[in-house]
């Protein structure tokens, strides 16, 4: 049935869904990997589509920017259409130079400060974890494709404009020293306890878009290709 968010019926999203904080990255890929693509929902702009890779059905679907916009949309997504997997698959910012420009990032765990958790059901808990088995499906997708991944725990944070900062030593170094922080995004954690409160499966790729540590710069040209080698591995996810 529908939700205030989705106008899908059940029966028209996939049992794996790979999320894009935008949802014209979610057009991007049905469009350039899925066969037969239909999309089933525009409400809000937040498009979602169902089609299939090498044989196997999928979803692709923005999540929006943020932990209660990813909240909403993966909580209904598990509760209301019987989606089992969740593979977020975002843009982050390096806290290391363990992880460069445009290196894929699989999450082994997401650190925040958010009230998330707590306000949605108590638990207390700083570090969420993803699932094993859809890591372990990620990694084995990663290397059949030949594309290297930096593991590492990341921040979810609820802020992108963070206030000039003149301490020493600065928050995200804080993060990266203490929490073991490799990137920062800002979806991870929730849709980790989503998953965990309902018995289902997440996971997060991420891209390396910009660096805390250098000034390297982007071309438009390098980011695209980051990205579909993010998007290809989860794709080709067994799961
Ligand atoms: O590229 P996406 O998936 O949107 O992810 C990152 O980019 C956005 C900030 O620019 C936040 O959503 C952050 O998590
Ligand atoms: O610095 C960055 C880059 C991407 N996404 C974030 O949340 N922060």
């Amino acid at each position: 049935m529908p939700t205030p968010h989705n106008k899908a019926e059940m029966g028209q999203i996939a049992k794996t869904v790979l999320m894009p904080g935008d949802p014209l990255r979610a057009k991007f890929i049905a469009e350039t990997f899925l066969e037969n693509p239909v999309l089933f929902n525009d409400v809000r702009g937040m498009l979602g589509f169902t089609g299939t890779y090498q044989g196997r059905p999928v979803s692709v679907m923005g999540s929006g920017m943020g932990m209660p916009s990813i909240g909403i949309y993966s909580y209904e997504l598990y509760s209301q259409y019987g989606v089992e997997n969740i593979i977020r698959i975002g843009s982050a910012g390096s806290y290391t130079d363990k992880a460069k420009l445009y290196d894929v990032v699989l999450a082994t765990g997401a650190y925040s400060e958010s009230s998330y958790a707590r306000t949605q059901n108590g638990c207390e808990d700083d570090t969420l974890a993803p699932s094993a088995e859809l890591c372990d499906a990620l990694r084995a997708s990663a290397a059949k494709l030949g594309i290297p991944m930096v593991e590492g725990v990341i921040h979810s944070s609820d802020v992108f404009y963070r206030h000039d900062d003149r301490t020493n030593p600065t928050y995200w170094e804080r993060l990266r020293d203490e929490k073991g922080c490799v990137a920062v995004e800002m979806e991870s954690f929730a849709l980790f306890h989503n998953a965990n409160v309902l018995g289902k499966r997440a996971a997060c790729l991420l891209t390396i878009s910009d660096s805390f540590v250098s000034s390297e710069a982007t071309t438009a040209e390098e980011r695209q290709l980051s990205f579909t080698n993010m998007m290809k591995i989860a794709l080709g996810a067994e799961v």
